[in-house]
């Protein structure tokens, strides 16, 4: 048994956890739920020896525990699933499975992974490159690792984003099955639905502390209300800006090849024009991420032309700067400068760039973090800002009236009501004749907020259908390639 009593945690004048307390029961699943910034991944980091605590205390079997490092986190049998799994890419399944074991022979670690395929119903080929897998696939390897390993209680950080429906069911076979062996299992999700589904348990953080613990049956109403000052509205999808006619052309691919990537693109020929809002649908590395960045001009063809706004792209400094906006998934390591402030990305952004002067842009600062609700102030370091906080920080870069929005997981990690935000922030943002293409893995957000869906497999399109005419099943079928191109 886990239990988690009074943990409190201060960033300097930032106290990230005022005092939260949880009991997580071998055999059960325990959800953890709380909107951006409520303190779920300070908590994790704790737990798993990253980040020390200030004051409280973490007992397990009801022994008093220091969890003063990673190593002691793992000796003591806990284990953390990341979104991104921390992987080598470059070398096979096998050597990432044997990566971390007592026993180094590969045949018998090539066995012990076979038997635990089976267990679990994931079937990895142990000789291929995992910079060839997908997110869940390497998550489904991560977590064979982790019970090899002989963690017994496992920590998952939004663990469905970015994976197929297949890989979700199976998913949640495997944690099934954990919990069935008693296994203690903590899940940190935004996704309400899932955790009804899944868990035995839910707590809610919110401001750093516990303020709501319920057991199945859970009232959704309730559960709301602990997390945020309103209870969101279910469906809170903003009209569609978007003409059913599609105004003239914002990005143009012709016949465009590309090798780059799990799949690259392999004669892409498609017209997105003014009004339009597209979902670019597709497991990943299907062809959809290398498209954006072709969009954008961060990577040039090999063959074929790409004009955005009738004009080549590239990624040209100090052009006009509402033309056109990339914001990448990897917001940390892409989109944002560690080390600097939300004032310093404010002016970097700006039109004449003055990071330099000393308390520039303080007001102009301010009057974004209110618009966009970021919690942080002005000299607040990206770094140090939650990850839904570091996606409101981006989207109040975006200049008025752009005219291309490309975007990757626009949503990714962000709770109900930040995301509703989210997509009325980017109409607002949006030229009237201007378009928005986004690359996201929740099909759902592409059928209520895009007009449009390009299904990418392989690195071709599968589908180009207006969301009003397609379904779910059908987008299903054409990412994972069961759908001939009409
Ligand atoms: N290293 C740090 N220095 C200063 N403040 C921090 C640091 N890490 C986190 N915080 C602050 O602590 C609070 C809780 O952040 P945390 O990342 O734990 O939230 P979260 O619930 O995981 O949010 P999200 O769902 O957006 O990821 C936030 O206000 C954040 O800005």
């Amino acid at each position: 048994m886990l239990e988690i009593i009074e943990i409190t945690k201060h960033f300097g004048p930032v106290q990230a956890l005022k005092g939260v307390t949880l009991t997580a029961r071998p055999g059960s699943i325990h959800g953890i739920v709380g909107e951006n910034g409520a303190g779920k991944s300070t908590l994790m980091k704790i737990v798993t020896g990253y980040q020390s605590r200030t004051d409280g205390t973490i007992r397990l079997d009801g022994q008093d525990m220091a969890m003063a490092s990673p190593r002691e986190a793992a000796e003591s049998g806990i284990g953390m699933l990341y979104q991104e799994p921390l992987d080598f890419p470059q070398l096979s399944v096998l050597d990432n499975f044997i990566a971390g074991a007592d026993a180094f022979e590969p045949d018998v670690q090539k066995a012990v992974l076979a038997s635990l395929q089976v267990g679990f119903g994931f079937h990895l080929d142990p000789r291929q490159k995992m910079q060839e897998l997908t997110v869940g696939e390497r998550q489904q390897l991560e977590l064979l690792r982790l019970i090899r390993n002989g963690a017994r209680i496992l920590i998952l950080d939004e663990p469905t984003t970015g994976i197929s429906t297949r890989q979700k069911s199976q998913l949640f076979s495997a944690l099934k099955k954990l919990r069935e062996d008693g296994a203690t299992i903590l899940l940190v999700s935004h996704k309400i639905d899932e955790i009804e589904q899944l868990c035995d348990e839910v707590t809610v953080l919110r401001a750093g502390l516990t303020v709501a613990w319920q057991q199945q049956p859970f009232d959704r109403r309730k559960l709301l209300s602990a997390m945020f000052d309103t209870v969101p509205q279910q469906n809170d999808t903003a009209p569609k800006v978007a003409t059913s006619v599609p105004g003239k052309s914002v990005l143009v691919f012709d016949e465009v090849h590309s090798s780059v990537g799990r799949s690259g693109m392999k004669g892409i020929t498609i017209t997105i024009g003014a009004g339009e809002i597209v979902g670019l649908a597709g497991v990943d590395g299907s062809g959809q991420s290398v498209f954006l960045k072709a969009a954008y001009g961060l990577l040039a063809p090999e063959q074929g032309n790409v004009t955005t706004l009738g004009r080549i792209p590239g990624p040209e400094y100090g052009s006009t700067k509402n033309e056109k906006v990339f914001l990448p998934s990897d917001r940390l390591s892409e989109a944002l400068f560690p080390g600097l402030s939300i004032r310093e990305h404010h002016l970097l952004a700006g039109e004449t760039p003055q990071f330099l002067a000393r308390n520039s842009g303080i007001s102009q600062t301010q009057q974004a973090i209110a618009t966009a609700s970021i919690r942080g102030s002005v000299n607040t370091q990206v770094e140090d800002l939650s990850g839904g906080n570091q996606q409101r920080l981006l989207l109040s870069l975006i200049p008025p009236q752009t005219q291309l929005i490309l975007m990757e997981n626009p949503t990714r990690g962000l709770d109900v009501q930040s995301a509703a935000w989210t997509w009325r922030y980017l109409r607002e943002r949006l030229h009237p004749e201007g378009a928005i293409v986004f690359a996201s893995p929740e099909l759902e957000e592409i059928l209520s907020q895009a007009t449009r869906v390009l299904a990418f497999y392989n690195g071709k399109i599968l589908l180009d259908k207006k969301t009003s005419e397609t379904s779910q099943e059908e987008i299903s079928l054409a990412i994972t390639g069961q759908l001939n191109r009409p």
